[in-house]
């Protein structure tokens, strides 16, 4: 058996008039995430790590941000496609392990339903899906509520 591992890393900026969507879901704050499309940092995050291990480039050569088919995309979309580039590649995916870099709001409640997303979005077991949160104790630009950051690693496996 073959298998790969890929690292994927993202930051939005957080802006009031926008909804804060984190790994599919719409976590309720009084900021939200700017970015063409929903601007899901964790889904972009694992959607390049995805492509990372499967040497497919990143998520800006597959979804340009001057493409307008994908302004205002469902992230979840996104993953879908990249899952399946990397199913055409002969590729299932192993597990996801992520972490989110919030400093606010508490993520800890929304977690399930994320993974849950992802599992499903990926075609496979809960288990295997594990989506962390961590502030960076109000340091840096995360820690001042500028951007929420995700850092992602997916292990692909090829029979
Ligand atoms: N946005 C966040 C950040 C953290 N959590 C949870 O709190 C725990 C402690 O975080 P520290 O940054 O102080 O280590 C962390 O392990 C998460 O369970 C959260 O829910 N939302
Ligand atoms: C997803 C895309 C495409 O809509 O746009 P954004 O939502 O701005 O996200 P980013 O992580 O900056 O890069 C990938 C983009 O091409």
């Amino acid at each position: 058996m073959q298998l790969r591992i890929g690292h994927g890393f993202d930051v939005h900026a957080l802006v009031t008039g926008r909804p804060l969507v984190l790994g599919g879901v719409t976590v309720p704050y009084k900021f939200g995430l700017a970015g063409h499309s929903d601007a899901d940092v964790l889904l972009h995050a694992i959607c390049d790590a995805l492509l990372g291990a499967a040497a497919l480039g990143d998520i800006g050569r597959h979804f340009p941000d001057t493409d307008v088919r994908f302004a205002g995309a469902d992230s979840r979309l996104l993953l879908r496609h990249c899952h399946q580039l990397v199913q055409g590649q002969g590729f299932s995916v192993g597990n996801v392990d992520a972490t989110i870099v919030c400093q606010r709001p508490k993520l800890a409640a929304h977690i399930p339903q994320m993974r849950a997303y992802i599992a499903a979005d990926l075609a496979v077991e809960l288990d295997v899906i594990n989506i962390k949160a961590t502030t960076t104790e109000q340091l840096g630009y995360t820690g001042r509520g500028e951007g929420i950051a995700a850092h992602a690693v997916v292990l692909i496996q090829h029979a």
